[in-house]
C-alpha cells in the first residue's frame, strides 16, 4: 500500500471535491479548451432548445480529471435543466435506477460517472429507457409478479469513463453524441490557473501560471491541485505573488519534477531501465514490482507516460523510449536489441 498520497493522482477526495466545485465551471464561456468538443455541443444544444426536445444522449471518454462532471454541469445549465448526478457503483439494483428517473422532468439530465462499472441488469434496462423513454419493472413476487410498464420523460443520459473499451457495443450505439476528451494545452492550462488565483484572490505572475501550467500533466484538476499548494508555498515565503520560484520550491518539495512526473512515475520508468533493460514489461509485473495496484499504473501513470512519449506500448509490453533514459539522466544503451 502506498500511504503517500500522490499529488498528482488524478483522482479526488471530499475535501478536494468541495474546493473544486468552488472552482467548477458553469457556462461554455467558463469552460477553457476542448475548443472542437465545445464547438459541436454548442450547435447540439443549441438545435435541441429550437426543437424543444431533449438533447441525444452523450458518452464522454477520458482519463480522470480533464472536467467530464464539469462539462456535464455546463451542458446541463446552457440546456436550461436539472442535472442529477450519480456513478454507476452507486446504482446498485434496477429499483435504484427506476427511482432516479422517476424524479426527472422533461428535458432533465442524468449524469452517469463511471458509467462503465454499471451492474448488466441496470445497463439493460437503461436501453429501453434511452430509447424509448420506458421501463418495465416486476412488481410483486412469486406467482403474482408480473411486469409493469412506466413511460419516462424525454430526458438526457451522460455517462462518462475513462476508456472506451469498457463499454459494450449495444450500450454505446445508444449514445447519439459520443465524445472523446483530451488533454489540455500549455496555454489552456494556464487560463485555468489564472482562472482560479483570481477565484482564490491570490496574485499571480504569468510566467509562474505558465510553470504550473507546464506541470499539470495536461490536466486541469492537477493544475488547480498545484496552485493551491504552491499558495501555500508562496505565503510562507512571505511573497506577494506567486512567481516561478516559488512554483519551483513547492514541487520540488513535493516531488513533482520539470516535465511533471512524481516519484512514482520516474521509480516507474527507473524500474523498467534498471530491471528491465527497458522493457518489454507487462503492467502487472511493473505494477508488483513498485508495490502498487495495476489499476493505479494503468489509470493514474501510464496514460500521461505514453503521451508525453516515455513509454510506448508493444505486443510484448510496455517499453521505455530513448526520452525517459534522458529524463532520468542514465545512459541509453546503443547495442542493436533496442529501438
Ligand atoms: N475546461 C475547464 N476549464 C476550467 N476548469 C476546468 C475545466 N475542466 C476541469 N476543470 C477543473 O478541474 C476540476 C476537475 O474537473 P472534473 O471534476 O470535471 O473532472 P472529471 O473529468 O469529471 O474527473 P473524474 O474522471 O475524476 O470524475 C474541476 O473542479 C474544474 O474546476
Ligand atoms: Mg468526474
Amino acid at each position: 500500500m502506498n500511504v503517500e498520497k500522490r499529488i498528482i493522482t488524478q483522482d479526488s477526495d471530499d475535501e478536494e471535491r468541495s474546493f473544486e466545485q468552488t472552482l467548477r465551471p458553469q457556462t461554455f464561456a467558463q469552460y477553457i479548451g476542448q475548443s472542437e468538443l465545445k464547438r459541436s455541443l454548442r450547435v447540439y444544444i443549441e438545435a435541441a432548445k429550437q426543437r424543444e426536445e431533449s438533447l441525444d444522449h452523450v458518452l464522454l471518454f477520458g482519463p480522470p480529471g480533464l472536467g467530464k462532471t464539469t462539462l456535464a454541469t455546463v451542458i446541463a445549465n446552457e440546456m436550461g435543466v436539472h442535472l442529477k448526478t450519480t456513478s454507476g457503483p452507486a446504482i446498485e439494483k434496477s429499483g435504484d435506477l427506476a427511482a432516479l428517473l422517476n424524479e426527472l422532468e422533461p428535458g432533465d439530465i442524468l449524469f452517469i460517472d463511471e458509467i462503465h462499472r454499471l451492474p448488466k441488469a441496470v445497463e439493460e434496462m437503461l436501453y429501453s429507457a434511452m430509447e424509448d423513454f420506458y421501463i418495465d419493472i416486476v412488481v410483486g413476487q412469486g406467482p403474482t409478479a408480473h411486469p409493469v410498464h412506466f413511460a419516462l420523460p424525454p430526458f438526457t443520459l451522460i455517462g462518462a469513463t475513462t476508456r472506451a473499451g469498457l463499454l459494450d457495443a449495444p450500450f454505446r450505439n445508444r449514445f447519439g453524441i459520443v465524445e472523446h476528451m483530451n488533454y489540455y494545452q500549455t496555454t489552456e492550462l494556464e487560463q485555468i490557473v489564472k482562472r482560479s488565483a483570481q477565484i482564490f484572490q491570490t496574485k499571480i505572475q504569468p510566467e509562474g501560471a505558465h510553470e504550473i501550467a507546464l506541470r499539470s500533466r495536461g490536466t486541469p484538476r492537477i493544475a488547480n491541485r498545484l496552485l493551491k499548494r504552491v499558495r501555500d508555498f508562496a505565503q510562507v515565503l512571505g511573497k506577494e505573488e506567486i512567481d516561478v520560484a516559488s512554483v519551483d520550491q513547492a514541487l520540488m518539495a513535493l516531488g513533482v519534477d520539470s516535465e511533471g512526473l512524481d516519484r512514482t512515475d520516474r521509480k516507474i520508468l527507473a524500474t523498467m531501465i534498471d530491471f528491465y533493460n527497458g522493457g518489454p514489461v507487462g503492467l502487472n509485473t511493473l505494477a508488483a514490482n513498485i508495490g502498487e495496484e495495476t489499476e493505479t499504473v494503468a489509470e493514474m501513470c501510464e496514460p500521461y507516460l505514453l503521451q508525453s512519449g516515455y513509454l510506448k506500448r508493444t505486443a510484448r509490453g510496455r517499453m521505455v523510449t530513448q526520452a525517459a533514459y534522458q529524463h532520468l539522466g542514465r545512459p541509453y544503451p546503443q547495442d542493436e536489441t533496442k529501438p
